[in-house]
């Protein structure tokens, strides 16, 4: 009869729809599908564009609600460079006499020196960990200016030219940690000693401690392909990594190393040499299995055009300012060492929600911690920013 004819085709038209959407959805990229990452840890090593790494997860975490493992009190790190132990995380020790365990994060990204079993404590089991490193040749050229009156070896040293020719004269090693700074610094991050020897052995045997803990090692030279494929593996947006360069030297601060010069950075750093050539290597391998060359382009390409479409809606200059000349407090950033480190003016007339989001795109790092805990603990007296006070 018509009647069943007409259910038939129903039928048909329903199974039709059924086998589309299950294909439909086979059809979509498995990121679109799996929930966004939001356990982190991310270590922040020594001038490595890790500011600007920050930044992008304290953007996160201020959108999303998450919790972020700030420093205690008055502090700016997590007790670096002492090893890291919980006890530098506010509100991570429960009061009284009988305290219970130690209460967990989100996000952990300030600077430390890495402990895993205090970092487990604090942080889920199912955390992503990464890290940033940067040839040790520039981290060493930028650590040098910056930490210039603060690490003992500098302060003697005319130049990083003049240390490198002969640095057991300008280097102690029982000097204290402060020295960290002068060798090996991304290495001494991770937790290792910075002044062991550089043999096969011992190396090898930390890199592969590295790679067991830590999911993703990013490579600051190729900072876009390296936010590309973090937004990958965590299942962000994209809008969710694209950031403005914090913590620059102006180029007038930058001094460049000779090719001999160079040479003994890399025989002087030879821990972090290793570490640096180890993960170039593994990065290239992951982002040509997780995007291949046609992928990774078109979204690099993206992202610097995302980028450039925010610096026109946020920014009043296209170059960075120096620091110094930056009125509001807000925005300007940290100065240290023979550095002059640079920030940016946001355009005026900017509409509230443009200028929530730039404010915080330009916001350095002191400012952010300090507005974090505010934000996190609002019963407690706010973070005073010394070098803004007078
Ligand atoms: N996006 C991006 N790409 C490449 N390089 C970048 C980026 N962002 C910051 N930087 C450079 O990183 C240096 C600052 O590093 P950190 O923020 O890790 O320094 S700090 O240890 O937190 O003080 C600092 O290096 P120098 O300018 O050579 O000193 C920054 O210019």
């Amino acid at each position: 009869s018509l009647w069943t004819i007409l259910l038939l085709v129903v039928l048909a038209v329903l199974l039709l729809v059924g086998v589309l959407h299950t294909h439909v959805k086979l059809l979509l990229p498995a990121e679109v599908e799996r929930p966004p990452v939001t356990n982190i840890m991310f270590l922040k090593t020594h001038k490595t564009a890790s500011s600007t790494v920050l930044n992008i997860l304290y953007r996160y975490a201020e959108m999303h609600n998450l919790s972020v493992a700030l420093p205690v009190g008055r502090s700016f790190h997590l007790g670096f460079p002492w090893l890291f132990v919980t006890r530098y995380v506010e509100g991570a020790l429960q009061a009284g006499p009988h305290p219970g365990p130690p209460r967990q994060f989100n996000i952990m990204c300030n600077h430390l020196r890495f402990n895993l079993p205090e970092v487990q404590k604090i942080m889920p089991n199912d955390t992503f960990y990464f890290s940033i490193l940067r040839h040790p040749v520039t981290q060493l050229e930028s650590s040098f200016i910056y930490y210039k009156n603060y690490a003992p070896a500098f302060r003697a040293a005319s130049s990083l030219e003049a240390f490198l020719k002969a640095p057991h004269r300008f280097y102690n090693s029982s000097a204290g940690l402060r020295n960290a700074y002068a060798r090996n610094s991304m290495w001494f991050d991770l937790g290792f000693n910075n002044d062991a020897a550089a043999d096969d052995a011992y190396v090898r045997a930390r890199l592969v401690e590295v790679e067991q803990r830590f999911q993703l090692v990013l490579i600051a030279e190729y900072f876009d392909e390296s936010m590309v494929l973090l937004r990958r593996l965590l299942h962000w947006q994209m809008d969710d990594v694209v950031a403005f360069r914090l913590n620059a030297r102006s180029p007038h601060s930058v001094v460049r190393l000779s090719p001999q010069g160079r040479e003994r950075a890399l025989s002087w750093s030879a821990l972090d040499w290793r570490l640096y050539l180890h993960f170039n290597h593994t990065f290239w391998t992951r982002v040509r299995a997780e995007l291949g060359p046609r992928r990774l382009r078109a979204e690099v390409e993206q992202l610097r055009a995302r980028r450039l479409e925010l610096q026109t809606l946020c920014l009043e200059d296209t170059a960075p300012r120096s620091g110094a000349s930056i009125a509001d407090p807000r925005l300007r950033p940290y100065q240290s060492g023979d550095a002059d480190i640079l920030g940016y003016v946001l355009r005026p007339g900017l509409d509230n929600a443009t200028l929530h989001l730039c404010q915080r795109m330009v916001m350095p790092e002191l400012q952010y911690v300090a507005r974090l805990y505010t934000l996190q603990f609002p019963q407690k007296p706010r973070k005073r920013i010394p070098f803004l006070e007078h």
